[in-house]
């Protein structure tokens, strides 16, 4: 049965952890990449009895986490999947009326509050990831914070997150504990380059290469924006591999990996390498966060990511490959150090880290249209949600609002009654 390697920093905090919980029915947990929030967290409150009276709920922001996390604590309670430790991903459910830890998407939580929106099953909701800031997590937050009014003797909720803003979050949630699990378990050296490449895929290419031919034994994880400079990505490096001197290197691997692949090739990164074999596995950023590949030594950070985001001006969305934030840079890091010491070939310079990324990612609903997030809110259809009024811990600003709900009540997204706006 695996375990893992050694105790994991989170493992030294389990019994102010376990304290925290008891005493309150919020607490925040900020601990850095690597350090067991995903796979620990709900193990620790299982194993003291929380799993008793409803099942233990762990949520990722996709769904090859959720996947790879649940089969994971699986493994490491010697259980089979979908038993006591199960997953629910769109089109998935791989769980039984036994599953007391539950690894689901925010998305499928979500979806679940439309059916029981008191989420009785759960006697454990935990929020991983937070710092994704998605809209799903942001509307999350809102309605854990309206649950646990009507719950608060039988439901507790746990925040999670590599970087997150533990006070602001404390304060959203009533000053709730703010815990920090300091320590990861291996040291990532990171490399800067001394300039931005005016192509990121060629020297994504070039580095990639040069680990190939320099390096002793462990995979590459190489962080790509899309599908298609993936695809490029995944030609040019078999095309180079190929035309390396015989024998100069060990055999590679090269994997693609992103959010459109089929389940079943996407689990193939998690399968172990064929003996004196390199890996190359070419993602998006669905291997940022919470995923540990087994094998991965060696991370390649393009410093980019595609982004959805609103334009005003033109009222349009478009799709931008943007520079990520330097959470983001830290998270991407973080899947190196996992199982043994790694190296992170940033392709950017430190001045550019610290200097141009911003600290955290723009949370998804300021990237958003007010339209597009109160229409996304409104198609979920949450029972007895005021909308307008929804408790969001980055609120829409008020005027902005107020000023939408004219034009909206025109086309008759909202009614008016008296002078005072209500979904329709
Ligand atoms: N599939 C796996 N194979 C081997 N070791 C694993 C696996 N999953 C987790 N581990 C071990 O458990 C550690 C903690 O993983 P976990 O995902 O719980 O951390 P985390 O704090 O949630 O990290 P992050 O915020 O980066 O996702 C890893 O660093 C690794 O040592």
């Amino acid at each position: 049965m695996p375990s893992p390697p050694q105790p994991l920093p989170i493992s030294e905090h389990a019994d102010e952890i376990v304290a925290a919980v008891e005493a309150n029915t919020v607490v925040v947990v900020i601990g850095e990449t690597g350090s067991g929030k995903s796979t620990q967290l709900s193990q620790i409150l299982h194993r003291c009895g929380y799993s008793r009276r409803g099942a233990i709920a762990v949520t990722q922001p996709r769904r090859v986490a959720a996947v790879s996390v649940a089969r994971r604590v699986a493994q490491e309670l010697g259980v089979p999947l979908g038993d006591e430790v199960g997953y629910a991903i769109r089109f998935e459910d791989r769980t039984s009326e036994r599953t007391c830890i539950k690894y689901l998407t925010d998305g499928v939580l979500l979806r679940e509050s439309l059916s029981d929106p008191e989420l009785k099953q759960y006697s454990v909701i935990i929020l991983d990831e937070a710092h994704e800031r998605s809209l799903n997590t942001d509307i999350l937050l809102g309605l854990m914070k309206r649950l646990i009014k009507d719950r608060a003797s039988d439901l507790k909720v746990l925040i999670t997150s590599a970087t997150l803003d533990g006070l602001k979050v404390s304060n959203f949630f009533s000053g709730c504990p703010v815990l920090n699990i300091p320590g990861t378990l291996f040291p990532v050296e990171k490399f800067y380059s001394t300039e931005r490449p005016t192509n990121y895929i060629e020297s994504s290419l070039k580095t990639a290469i040069d680990i190939h031919v320099k390096e002793p034994s462990g995979d590459v994880l190489i962080f790509m924006t899309g599908m298609d400079d993936i695809d490029k990505m995944v030609s040019k490096l078999k095309e180079k591999i190929q035309n390396l001197e015989e024998g100069s290197c060990m055999d590679a691997l090269v994997l693609p990996l992103h959010g459109s692949l089929p389940p079943e090739q996407q689990v193939r990164v998690f399968a172990p390498a064929p003996p004196n074999c390199r890996r190359f596995i070419v993602a998006t950023n669905v291997a940022e966060t919470s995923l540990t590949v087994d094998g991965v030594v060696f991370v390649i950070d393009c410093g980019y990511v595609k982004q959805r985001q609103y334009n005003p001006s033109s009222g349009m969305y478009s799709l931008d490959v943007v520079q990520i934030s330097r959470v983001q840079a830290d998270q991407r890091a973080g899947r190196a150090g996992r199982t043994r010491p790694g190296k992170c070939y940033r392709l950017y310079p430190i001045s550019t880290y610290q200097k141009e990324f911003l600290e955290a990612t723009v949370p998804e609903i300021q990237r958003s249209s007010l339209a597009g997030s109160v229409l996304y809110l409104k198609s979920l259809d949450l029972p007895d949600i005021n909308i307008l009024k929804f408790d969001f811990l980055d609120p829409p600003s008020r005027p902005a609002l107020n000023g939408k709900l004219e034009s909206w009540w025109q086309v008759r997204l909202v009614s008016r009654d008296h002078g005072s706006y209500g979904i329709t």
